[in-house]
């Protein structure tokens, strides 16, 4: 990532850092690096992550794609947030293969973010790509900002959620998706 490595020496500077000592030496070009791949959301479009992805298909049942790992950077302090995704939807016609929700997850959480926005992102992406009867997606996330700094507090986690269609407006509907994914919750 151009200018990103400078900037690093520069923040090694300012922290009261020794840029040129040794063990720091090639820590601006790790820094540029990993941080190219951390937003490298950025880069990619939802239609380039799922490609040929989308297939006709007859059934209805509801598909529930459950612990998916995500790991993004919250826009407020630039520091990790991480935890689980579970997203579910009712097909209507038309499905999707089942490694493009991951696919779809990477998609938004590599980017600044805060949970709530990749929370909708996913469920608006799920939306638009299968006009399915509904569209169920659940996050927890563990925010560094508020156990390593803040009010520091280590055991905290956020859920956010985002529902769709049927699971919106048919109780029985998203009691049946709560049900599937609970108890896979950190700790619970
Ligand atoms: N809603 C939401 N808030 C987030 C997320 N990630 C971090 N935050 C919060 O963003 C807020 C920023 O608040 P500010 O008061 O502007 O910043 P701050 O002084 O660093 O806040 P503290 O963390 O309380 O010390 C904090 O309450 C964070 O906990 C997220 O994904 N969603
Ligand atoms: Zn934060």
């Amino acid at each position: 990532m151009p200018g990103l490595s400078g900037l690093t020496r520069d923040w090694l500077s300012a922290i009261g850092e020794d840029p040129e000592r040794e063990g720091l030496e090639r820590t601006p070009h790790r820094v540029a690096k990993a941080w190219s791949y951390l937003t490298s959301g950025y880069e990619q479009t939802l239609q380039s992550v799922v490609g040929e992805g989308v297939f006709a298909s007859e059934g209805s049942e509801m598909v529930i794609v459950k612990d998916i790992e995500f790991y993004s950077m919250c826009e407020h302090h630039m520091l990790p947030f991480y935890g689980r995704a579970h997203v579910a939807y009712i097909p209507e016609g038309r499905i999707l293969g089942l490694s493009k929700f991951a696919r779809i997850v990477d998609l938004y959480s590599r980017r600044l973010q805060v949970q709530e926005r990749i929370t909708t992102q996913i469920a608006d992406a799920v939306q638009d790509l299968l006009a399915p009867q509904g569209v169920a997606v659940l996050m927890e996330g563990v925010h560094l900002c508020m156990a390593m700094r803040g009010v520091q507090k280590q055991n905290s986690s956020t859920t956010t959620s985002a529902m769709r269609g049927l699971f919106r407006s048919d109780a029985r509907t998203r009691a049946e998706f709560m049900s599937a994914v609970q108890g896979t919750l950190r700790g619970r």
